[in-house]
């Protein structure tokens, strides 16, 4: 599928009854510093809706600080400042008077350990839709509740126990549990950073599969070391080395005949 970056097309559906492909979050020429020194470089991007976006690049390239200027993690950083400009739906979510937290219902975000809360499984999902006011009376969040934990593939597991802690569950299940949260407060981007690192093949496996389910509903970008799993998840790929993004395309392209000379020797695994 033909992926290349329209920006006469964003925000338009496909008529050739493909999936809807358009940037949802469009990046310019963003810069990250820390305490003033320099970790991302005038990053331009298009991260398209209803796809897998992966970051790759070898450790420290800069892939999960510009994953967090994607829902403003870095705002709750001391020391970091972001410049640029990242339009979501034609907005910049830099403005002033963007609210972080708002923004960050928006765009979900999971982290490479699993952290549900200390709270109950149901509580866990129950908590974003209650403090975001999404829901009237318990009967809609018992639905929403019901709703996350189906899309995230973990309800018939714990439907018969929904009372007891989330941090009873297995680091797969954990996982899925965090992404059953992200999910219930509606998020139209869901950021994942190394979602698998701490999982074994199996429950990797299932989270993978479980990402390219959720892809159809959700502009998804992950950060992952793996290259496999970039290949197998993800429709589009950017590389990162040292801070700049060297290379963005159409997955398959980056893997079987990248452009440039320094994504190929990563891929090929010369360096990193
Ligand atoms: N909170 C921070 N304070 C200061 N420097 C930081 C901070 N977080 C990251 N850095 C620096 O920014 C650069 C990019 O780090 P980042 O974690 O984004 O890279 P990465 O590609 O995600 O690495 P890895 O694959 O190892 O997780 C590194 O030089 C790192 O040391």
């Amino acid at each position: 599928m033909d992926t290349t970056y329209d920006p006469a097309l964003a925000g338009e559906g496909a008529d050739d009854g493909q999936p809807l492909l358009y940037p949802r979050i469009d990046c310019r020429d963003v810069s990250v510093f820390y305490s003033g020194k320099q970790a991302v470089f005038d990053v331009s991007l298009p991260v398209f809706d209803r796809s897998v976006t992966a970051l790759i690049g070898p450790s420290g390239c800069g892939k999960s600080t510009f994953l967090r200027c994607l829902n403003r993690m870095n705002d709750t950083i001391d020391g970091a400042k972001v410049t640029g400009e990242i339009f979501m739906d034609g907005e910049n979510i830099n403005s002033s008077h963007i609210d972080p937290v708002l923004l960050r219902s928006r765009v979900g975000m999971v982290f490479q350990k699993p952290n549900p809360f200390p709270k109950s499984i149901y509580d866990n999902i129950a908590y974003g839709p209650r403090i975001h006011g999404l829901v009237d009376d318990r009967q809609e969040l018992d639905a929403i509740v019901e709703k996350s934990l189906r899309r995230a593939g973990l309800w018939e597991e714990v439907k018969d126990r929904l009372g007891q802690p989330g941090t009873s569950l297995s680091g797969g299940q954990q996982q899925r549990l965090c992404i059953a949260r992200a999910i219930a407060v509606r998020p139209e981007v869901i950021l994942m950073d190394e979602p698998c690192s701490s999982l074994d093949p199996i429950a990797t496996a299932r989270i993978e599969e479980l990402i390219d389910e959720l892809r159809k509903r959700y502009c998804i970008v992950i950060v992952t070391h793996s290259m496999q799993q970039a290949a197998r998840v993800s429709q589009r790929t950017a590389f990162f080395h040292l801070g700049h993004l060297v290379e963005m395309g159409d997955t398959d392209q980056i893997f079987t005949s990248p452009r440039e000379r320094r994504t190929e020797d990563y891929i090929t695994g010369r360096f990193g």
